[in-house]
């Protein structure tokens, strides 16, 4: 992803240090990572109530013929309503996963001296560090991150890329490989699923970049002040969440003016769509604001992949996702622009994907 690579972060402290310092003391958290009112009036919808209402989806289900159409169904109007659901029997074995897991918890746990040989770089966000920091007075998450870029394999930077554990290298391209295949079968059935050429997205995400983001939320005795995600949605086509099975939850979805509390199922990918699918699907499928939240005694580790298009595309709905006379929705705009107004709406906290609306 070029960009991200040509998009700088100022650097900011390290918070799983930070953390280390202040809990415990009676020191407050830096007024910068105070993003919340603790008596926000916010609704949050948790526990059975939440955890009936988010989709999942079978990937068994998709492949069997039997009843295929049916669960297609049920995962386009997922992504249209939700914009996020659960994926499981998705194939992806127990122990790739498992090896990501474990060799991404040994190198967070490793001494920050050794992490910072990882470093982001002046005018890129790839490496170790933190996520799109562009002023000094923008609020900060709590949470430090790791990422890369992993596929192409030619395309990976290795300064960025831990040699230990020794493990963790071949883990990052086992899993990335899984991850890109089972991308390319869930973009055919989400466009079958939408009436659309099964095949249509496939000539625009097939063989393009992934990108891993992995996400270190330390624990926060001030956790109902601080987030260790802001708000937000992807810009990409569609992304990959995976958080060890057994941790706390972190994730939220905001849906009709609520946050849905994701209850991640063990074993369970959180996939949801992103920016772009919404423009090439003419809004068929949405891309939705989600966060992260801190728990005041426990840390939680999540690990992201994001499957961009080619870089050279020219963003606009895809006729093969319009029925005849459908209004198009969404203006075009050149990928390098799009992703460009991505990193700006951050300072304002606006979608913008709204600036592309037509209506
Ligand atoms: O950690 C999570 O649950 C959310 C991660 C996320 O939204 C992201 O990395 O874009
Ligand atoms: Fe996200």
């Amino acid at each position: 992803m070029a960009q991200a690579r040509a998009i700088g972060s100022i650097p900011v402290a390290n918070v799983q240090e930070l953390a280390e310092t202040f809990n415990g003391s009676d020191d407050q958290v830096p007024e910068r990572y105070l993003v919340k009112e603790a008596s926000s009036k916010e609704v949050i919808v948790s526990g059975d109530d939440s955890i009936s209402a988010i989709p999942v989806i079978d990937f068994s289900k998709l492949l069997d013929p039997r009843s295929s159409s049916e669960e297609c169904g049920k995962l386009a109007s997922a992504c249209h309503n939700w914009g996020f659901f659960q994926l499981i029997n998705h194939g992806v074995p127990c122990e790739v996963v498992g090896n990501l897991m474990r060799d991404v918890d040994e190198f967070l746990k490793q001494p920050l001296k050794v992490k910072k040989a990882f470093s982001q770089q002046p005018g890129s966000i790839e490496g170790y560090g933190q996520a799109f920091v562009v002023s000094e007075e923008q609020k900060l998450d709590w949470g430090d991150m790791l990422y890369l870029q992993v596929q192409p394999s030619e395309s990976r930077d290795l300064r960025f890329w831990p040699n230990h554990p020794s493990s963790f290298r071949r883990s990052v391209d086992v899993y990335s490989s899984e991850v890109a295949k089972l991308s390319c079968r869930l973009l055919e059935f989400m466009a079958k699923g939408v009436g659309a050429e099964p095949a249509s997205l496939i000539g625009v995400f097939g063989g393009q970049p992934l990108t891993m983001r992995v996400n270190y939320y330390p624990p926060c005795r001030q956790a109902d002040r601080v987030l260790g995600l802001s708000p937000h949605t992807d810009p990409n086509g569609l992304t990959f969440l995976r958080q060890k099975d057994g941790d706390v939850q972190g994730l939220q979805i905001k849906k009709d003016g609520k946050w849905f509390v994701v209850d991640v199922l063990n074993s369970a990918f959180v996939i949801n769509v992103g920016d772009t699918l919404e423009v090439l699907s003419n809004g068929k499928l949405r891309s939705v604001e989600h966060r992260a939240v801190i728990h005041p005694r426990k840390e939680r580790i999540s690990v992201a992949m994001f499957q961009f298009p080619c870089q050279d595309l020219m963003l606009s709905p895809l006729p093969e996702f319009m029925t005849k006379g459908e209004k198009v929705r969404y203006g075009s705009t050149t990928y390098q622009d799009f992703m460009t107004q991505f990193f700006s709406a951050k300072l304002d906290g606006r979608r913008h994907v709204e600036r592309l609306k037509l209506e």
